[in-house]
This record gives C-alpha cells, structure tokens and sequence, in this order.
C-alpha cells in the first residue's frame, strides 16, 4: 500500500539515506528502527513530505507522492504523530479534536457566524465524532480539561485521538512511547493493535524495543543509512547482523 523505492537522502556532504527501499502491508503495524543515527527520523520525514528525497520516491499505491506536502499525503490519508506532542494548549480536550475536524466541514462561514440551524447540525456532529475518538482513545472524562493541563501520557492519547479523527487509512508515528511510563506504554501497546483492527495501517519509529518486538508484525532495520534487515520480530531478533549492529552502538 505504501512504498519507498530507492531512497537516497544527502545533507550537503552526509548520506542520511542510501539506496533504501521497502513495502508496508496493508492493516499492518510496521515498525522502523536501527541505531542512533541510522536514518530513521529522516526516513519517517521523507515518508511524511517534510523532505522531498534527493532521489527515489514514495509511493501510496500507484501513485508518485514523493514530491506532495503533508496537507496533501493527509487528504490522500496519510496522517502522523509528532514525538512532541503538538496540541493547543488553550483549548479543551475536546475542542482539539473539534479542530482537525472543522477544517474538514462543509459548513461554510456565514453559516457559522449567524449560527444557521444546519451549522449548528454540523458542530453537534462534530462534537459527538470527537467525543467517540476521545471515548476510543479512553480519554473521554478528560473532554473539558484545558489540553495545557494533562498529563503528558494523556496528551499523547489525545494527539492519537486527534489524528484518528481525521479518518486516516495510514497512521505514522514518532516515537509513540517517548516519555511514557511501562504502565502507559503497555495501555499504548493495546491501543495501536485496537487502531490496526479497525483497519488502519501503521507505521512506527521507536525506540523501545520491547514495545516494537510485542506489537509489530513487520520490522525494517536500518544501519549507518542503509536497510538493514526487513522481517519479523522474530526473524529480526534472531539476525546476527542486526544484532552486531546494536551491540556495536553500546
Ligand atoms: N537536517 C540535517 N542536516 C544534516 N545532517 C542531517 C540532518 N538530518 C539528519 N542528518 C544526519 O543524517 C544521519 C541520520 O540521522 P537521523 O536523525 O535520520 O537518524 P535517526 O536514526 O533518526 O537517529 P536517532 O535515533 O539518534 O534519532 C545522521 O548522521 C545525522 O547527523
């Protein structure tokens, strides 16, 4: 469903990224990791179109996304998590996930500022959609606590809850267990394979390997720029490059 072909990524004199390629299964949760400096972070940047590869290209089934920004790749269905949590601070649980979906409304201006009796359909159905991802996410008795007041695991829900109100048929995650505690990264565990029933495919860089190994059907490595090893967590467990590769980095 998602490819890379070929990537290579260049920063004046330093190849993040040589000659990388890979498919990601559709429904699947795949997990990217390697060493520090690996690639990985400039990897997940190409995929999400904040860089545009020095060569190779990205692929969402057939078509050449490798050159579209990330407002676009979400309307085609690709959306992503930050490692630092991005949420507005002022507003209410609930009116952070109101936002994304605003933006997707068919209400129009008028509408909204004379208060017509369809715009105020239209903000009840948004309402209620916000409400059944916050409810998703097991976050609802936190809808009208201001966002800037949450625990920081609890905003990393609410920033999932957020994305998967826009409906994405891929969610991209940075380093979803950053600064989560074990209890919390377990919770996280069983909500990505919860994400992966309903049909989204995922895709996460992260550093926990416990994490990965538990809940990844598919995990591709990277080393010093280059694809590694591509398997299962067991294959990849069981590989001795990939284990030289991390002993080497300690
Ligand atoms: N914007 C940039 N300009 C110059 N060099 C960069 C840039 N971004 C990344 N690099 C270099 O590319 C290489 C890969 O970096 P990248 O951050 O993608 O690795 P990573 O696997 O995400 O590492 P970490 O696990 O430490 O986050 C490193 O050598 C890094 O210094």
């Amino acid at each position: 469903m998602l490819s890379v072909r070929q990537i290579t990524q260049r920063f004046g004199g330093i190849t993040a990224l040589e000659d990388v390629s890979f498919s990601i299964g559709k429904d699947l949760i795949t997990g990217i990791i390697g060493p520090n400096g690996a690639g990985k972070t400039t990897l997940f940047n190409i995929v999400t179109g904040i860089y545009t590869p020095t060569s190779g290209s990205v692929l969402l089934g057939d078509k050449d996304i490798s050159r579209l920004p990330s407002e676009k790749r979400a309307y085609l269905g690709m959306v992503r998590t930050f490692q630092n949590i991005e949420l507005f601070g002022k507003m209410t649980v609930l009116e952070n996930v109101m936002v994304g979906l605003h933006s997707k409304s068919s209400s129009g201006f008028l509408a909204c500022a004379f208060k017509m009796p369809w715009h105020l359909r239209e903000e009840r159905r948004i309402r209620d959609n916000a409400m059944r991802w916050l409810e998703f996410t097991g976050i609802a008795d936190l809808a009208q606590q201001e966002a800037a007041n949450l625990p920081f695991g609890k905003g990393r829900l609410l920033e999932i809850a957020r994305a998967l109100a826009l409906e994405p048929k891929i969610l991209l995650m940075d380093e979803p267990a950053a600064g989560l505690n074990s209890k919390e990264t377990h919770e996280l565990s069983l909500l990505i394979r919860k994400i992966r029933e309903m049909g989204v495919t995922v895709v996460l860089v992260e550093h926990d390997m416990e994490l990965v190994m538990d809940i990844c059907d598919s995990i591709v490595v990277l080393n010093l720029g280059r694809k590694l090893a591509e398997g299962t967590p067991r294959e990849i467990q069981e590989n001795p490059e990939v284990v030289a590769a991390y002993l080497g980095e300690e």
